[in-house]
């Protein structure tokens, strides 16, 4: 028996030896492999597909694809986008028939190996499939073969497939696909392949045209008709002609598509010029592009013919297959070395947090552990900025020549900010008592967590020789302890109960139960905080809150909300959750390092804030209606929060995008999201209606967002998370 495989048939002996190839079937494509050289290395990174046409193949490849993709691979092709159905299909004109019946599927699958079928070849749908056509019969023959691709892609087992799109707007295709996408059990990942122009599309009429169309309006309406499917499987690619329209040059414009499922680009023959030393390459406006939204060697390039040249001039395929991963294999070089030196993310090794969801911890109904209290205290920068807040305020009120002062530090945790409070004493001493007449700091570390107290009472015994006084209870019971005991009232209290969005671990509610017990002058360290917004838009982020799910052991974990775990008839304790899933998962507050993501806003601006003391004890309810004007047609997710923190007079920390305390890493942003992504268009204008609700168990947040068009009609989303259904900070 020969020891012949599909493989072989592909990348005959002598061209494996001559590169030094080896495939690697673990990705969706082969990949060259090749020499050392760096610039080889880098290039074989880049995965370059050719997108078969009519130009370059004809009804021979359909049973000859394995000499047709060999030969591809020597021009270092690493994948095919191949109609699925065959060329003759794909090609078939129904104009010239006389009786309308396509071609049969003619891609026999035994040509290739199963392996090869999923990672060399992307199925296209056949050209003339147009299931939204004004022509009833049309239409419904289209529907009725597109199934018949899609079948045929899931016999073969392919894991890409691509659907060009011809139209502006696709109802049926999508509808179909939408379908097919969410009940059947393959899965495979659509490339939705976009017209290179908008007046390209079969649908486009000059006189009905409006600026809220636009090629990325085209992708989104798409996507939100096949429900937001997940990126993972439902992905947008770009197609590159000579002319770039003005939305893939504008910057602006360009970067939504970094919050979109990018999969890649199929660039168009026609498009290559010749460089200085006679070598093909892009025009500096593609250069620029594929540049810009160039985020990972995961994309992929396409080449796709427009003109029969590559049939006589065979080295061509490969000068342009060079051409486009030379225009792309630089930024790879030039982030990962940024990465190294610039991106805090990744010199703190943060990265792995990247888009991933976070709940926002609740550090005064919940007992932080050990190892949160460990990940806190790897941020030095957070405890120096506090220490130096601190001896500010020391040297403020020692500036009458007292002798002592009173410190409490709220919430004291593990005690970190302790150290850095005796550590001020030291300093304020040698810079401005001069070794005479010291100034003594008494300590007291208040702390409701019991098991905290046990790391506290070693420190004091190890590292404060037992200066402090540890006081086990809630702050919020301090004025009552402080009373009993006899103890003093404060000079300074230093707190941290900050959430990514301010307010969130309830610092105001807290700080206000001890306000009894201080002394009108008391310093307050921080002394105010507020947080901001930026409305976001990320369909990545949408999909992946939305598509949260809790697996049959976890069903009786308590929730973010207001409802508690129950136990049933049966005995089995369990969650409930009346409002729904999707509703819960829509109507939380998250924490997430964002990644996939752009901003809809040049500036965020400025949500709640808290002034501490509150000696007027003004109350914590808040309510405030945000408002931003769209630069641009966009899908708007949610919002971003951040914070920002007064420690004392000009001493700050922030995550705030303008003011990011540089390299410091406690807390990553807040996101509020919208039940469902909001479509807003150049001149739109969006508020946000937040508002901060307290009752005698917790506090919520409840929003909601009213768009107004430029005509002044305005419409509004349901208010989010009523009554704390489904996030609740519980006191
Ligand atoms: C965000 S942690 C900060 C801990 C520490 N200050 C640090 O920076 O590493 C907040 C701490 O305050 C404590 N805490 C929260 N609310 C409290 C309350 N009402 N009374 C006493 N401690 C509280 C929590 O248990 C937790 O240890």
């Amino acid at each position: 028996m020969s020891n012949r495989t599909y493989a072989d048939e592909l990348f005959p002996q002598e061209v494996i030896e001559q590169h030094e190839e080896e495939m690697d079937i673990s990705t969706n494509s082969v990949v060259l492999v090749s020499s050392p050289n760096p610039v080889e290395e880098a290039n074989a990174r880049i995965h370059v597909g050719w997108m078969t046409t009519r130009l370059d193949a004809n009804e021979n490849s359909d049973r000859q694809i394995a000499a047709y993709c060999t030969e591809l691979g020597k021009f270092k092709y690493n994948f095919v986008v191949f109609p699925i159905g065959g060329v003759v299909r794909a090609y078939w004109k129904p104009s010239e028939s006389i009786e309308i019946h396509p071609p049969c599927i003619d891609l026999p699958d035994v040509q290739l190996s199963n392996s090869l079928w999923e990672t060399y070849i992307n199925g296209k749908i056949s050209e003339w499939i147009d299931c939204d056509s004004p022509d009833p019969l049309f239409a419904a023959l289209s529907e009725e073969h597109l199934l018949k691709e899609l079948n045929y892609v899931c016999y073969m087992g392919l894991q890409t497939m691509t659907i060009e799109l011809k139209r502006i707007s696709s109802p049926k295709t999508s509808a179909i696909l939408n379908k097919w996408i969410w009940t059947r059990n393959t899965r495979f990942t659509v490339w939705i392949q976009l017209p290179a122009a908008i007046e390209k599309c079969l649908d486009y009429d000059g006189s009905t045209a409006t600026a809220s169309s636009d090629l990325w309006t085209i992708w989104s309406d798409f996507r939100n008709q096949c429900n937001n499917f997940s990126g993972v499987y439902l992905q947008v690619v770009l197609s590159l002609g000579a002319n770039l329209p003005d939305e893939l040059i504008e910057s602006k414009l360009v970067e939504r598509w970094k919050a979109e499922p990018l999969a890649g680009f199929v660039v168009e023959s026609e498009l290559f010029v010749t460089g200085r030393h006679g070598e093909a390459c892009l025009p500096n406006a593609h250069l620029l592009l594929l540049k810009s939204l160039w985020s990972s060697d995961s994309l992929r390039l396409v080449l796709r013919a427009t003109t029969d040249t590559f049939k006589y001039n065979m080295t061509i395929k490969s000068e342009y297959s060079l051409a486009l991963r030379q225009a792309v294999r630089d930024v790879h070089f030039r982030r990962r070395r940024d990465d190294g030196s610039t991106d805090s993310a990744h010199s703190l090794n943060v990265g792995e947090y990247r888009d991933v969801l976070q709940a926002p911890l609740q550090p005064l109904s919940e007992n932080l552990d050990s190892g949160v209290y460990n990940t806190f205290e790897q941020d030095k920068l957070k405890y120096e900025v506090y220490g130096e807040a601190v001896e500010g305020a020391l040297k403020d009120l020692g500036a009458d020549g007292r002798r002592q002062c009173i410190v409490y530090l709220l919430g004291g945790g593990r005690g970190p900010i302790g150290t850095k409070i005796l550590r001020a004493e030291k300093e304020y001493n040698l810079k401005f008592r001069a070794g005479k007449d010291p100034l003594k700091v008494k300590l007291y570390i208040v702390e409701k967590n019991p098991n905290a107290i046990v790391t506290l009472k070693f420190m004091n015994a190890r590292t404060w020789k037992r200066r402090v006084t540890i006081v086990e209870s809630d702050m919020r019971s301090l004025p009552g302890i402080a009373r009993d005991r006899g103890f003093e009232q404060p000079d300074i209290i230093v707190s941290e109960l900050l959430g990514s969005f301010g307010d969130n671990e309830l610092s105001p509610e807290c700080l206000d139960g001890v306000t009894e017990f201080l002394k009108p002058t008391t310093i307050s360290i921080p002394q105010k905080y507020t947080s901001y917004v930026a409305p976001i838009m990320s369909s990545h982020l949408h999909q992946t809150i939305r598509a949260q799910s809790i697996p049959f052991l976890s069903r009786a974990l308590p929730a973010h909300g207001r409802g508690e775990p129950e136990l049933d008839e049966e005995g089995t304790w369990v969650q409930r959750y009346p409002q729904g899933h999707v509703r819960n998962n829509m109507d939380q507050i998250y924490v997430v390092f964002l990644s996939k993501y752009i901003a809809l806003a040049d500036k965020t601006k400025p949500v709640f804030t808290f002034d501490h003391p509150n000696f007027q004890n003004t109350t914590n309810e808040r309510s405030n209606c945000i408002e931003f004007k769209m630069d641009r047609n966009a899908d708007v997710m949610g919002f971003a929060g951040y914070f920002d923190l007064q420690l004392y007079k000009n001493i700050m920390l922030s995550i705030e995008p303008s003011t990011h305390t540089s390299g410091m890493m406690s807390w990553f942003p807040a996101v509020i999201p919208l039940r469902h992504q909001l479509r807003v268009a150049n001149g739109d204008k969006i508020r946000l209606k937040i508002e901060r609700k307290v009752d005698a168990k917790g506090v919520w947040y409840e929003w909601c967002v009213e768009l107004e068009k430029p005509t002044g009609e305005i419409t509004t989303t349901p208010v989010q998370n009523p009554n704390g259904e489904s996030y609740y900070m519980r006191m």
